[in-house]
């Protein structure tokens, strides 16, 4: 998990929200919208490993923040009726805090690892026999008296979730035996998790009130449901409480999120590139700095989305805005870039 921004469209989490995401995260696959292609193979997984009475296979699931993996980590242990242990790259600083967890995990556990591309050198280490074998190889003691012993594990699967998948190291990730890549979502799956989280919630909502939160939720679940929240407190002071086209539409343009979802952050990377760079192409690291924002934010929130909606595009030399963002800003494409 990243840091909150602030930004209402972020897709990265807030404290108060990770509360709030709780009572309408969905428990089964049956109510995990979209993502198609993951869910029709996790419904095919998931009960050929239970008749087999073995452990699933290791899930790798990559994906922006807030398109559901954690949702999905917990999704499959409870499909499988499993305890969930949770943990996070970051967290494990020691090979013994992976030894800890392992040691007490019962036969077909998920062990669910956020943040996977962050773990240690040392702690992945410990990861590969337990992942391959699973068998724990740990050093005990140091310098001459050191020695290493081998303990079984009971078989388990790790749920490996990662915002970049090109962060991991190679044989880490040939270690999972199922990967899982998550999309952004479409419209009509928004609209139906907006309407199934403001069931929820108690929301007065109409199909048409969804649908205008879904349209601006940069295809991320996380968004809509925030939209949702927000749009919310603004029905409740300036129009009774029920929420329709219009009226989610003035409080979506009162949070300056525009028609097409994007907000200021988006408008600020768009317009460096068209304006600072004239278009492109302009390497990440130079639009960072005339942005103010790092790097990493850049690649792992607010490029991607563009990107998918072509708005940008990644070439070997820099990222590059298309056509649809000129005409966006309404800004006339200089005649070498036709
Ligand atoms: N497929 C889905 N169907 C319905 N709701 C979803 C789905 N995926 C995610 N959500 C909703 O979006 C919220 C955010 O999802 P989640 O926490 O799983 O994202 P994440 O990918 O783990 O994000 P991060 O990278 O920040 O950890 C969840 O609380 C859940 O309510
Ligand atoms: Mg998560």
């Amino acid at each position: 998990m990243m840091e909150d921004d602030g930004r209402v469209i972020s897709p990265v989490a807030g404290l108060e929200e990770l509360v709030t995401e709780e009572k309408i995260r969905p428990q089964y696959l049956k109510d995990y919208i979209g993502q198609p292609a993951v869910r029709e193979q996790m419904e095919i997984f998931i009960p050929a490993a239970k008749a087999r009475g073995e452990a699933l296979d290791h899930v790798l699931i990559f994906g922006p923040p807030g398109l559901g993996k954690t949702t999905l980590s917990h999704i499959i242990a409870n499909e499988l009726g499993a305890n969930l242990r949770q943990t996070s790259g970051p967290v494990l600083e020691k090979a013994g805090d992976l030894a800890a967890l392992l040691t007490n995990l019962e036969p077909h556990d998920v062990l669910f690892v956020d943040e996977i591309h962050r773990l240690s050198p040392v702690v992945e280490e410990i990861l590969y026999p337990a992942m391959e074998d699973f068998q724990l190889d740990i050093m005990i003691g140091e310098g001459p008296a050191a020695r290493s012993i081998k303990l079984d594990l009971p078989p388990f699967t790790l749920v490996g979730a990662t915002t970049r998948a090109g962060l991991l190291t190679s044989p880490l990730r040939d270690r999972f035996g199922i990967v899982q890549r998550l999309e952004f979502y479409n419209v009509p799956d928004l609209q139906y998790i907006v309407s199934r989280a403001a069931g929820i919630l108690g929301v007065d909502i109409d199909d048409a009130g969804a649908y205008e939160i879904a349209r601006r939720a940069r295809g991320t679940p996380r968004i809509a449901n925030r939209l949702l929240r927000r749009v919310r407190d603004y029905a409740q002071v300036k129009a009774n409480g029920s929420i329709d086209a219009e009226v989610a539409d003035q409080a979506l343009n009162m949070l300056n999120v525009d028609q097409q979802g994007f907000d200021h952050m988006d408008r600020r990377l768009l317009l460096a590139v068209l304006e600072k760079f004239e278009g492109g192409p302009v390497g990440v690291d130079n639009v960072a700095a005339a942005i103010g924002e790092e790097r990493g934010t850049i690649e792992d929130v607010l490029e991607p989305y563009l990107i998918q909606q072509g708005y940008l595009m990644r070439t070997p030399r820099g990222r590059m805005a298309t056509k649809l963002a000129w005409n966006h800003f309404s800004l006339s494409i200089p005649d070498e870039k036709k």
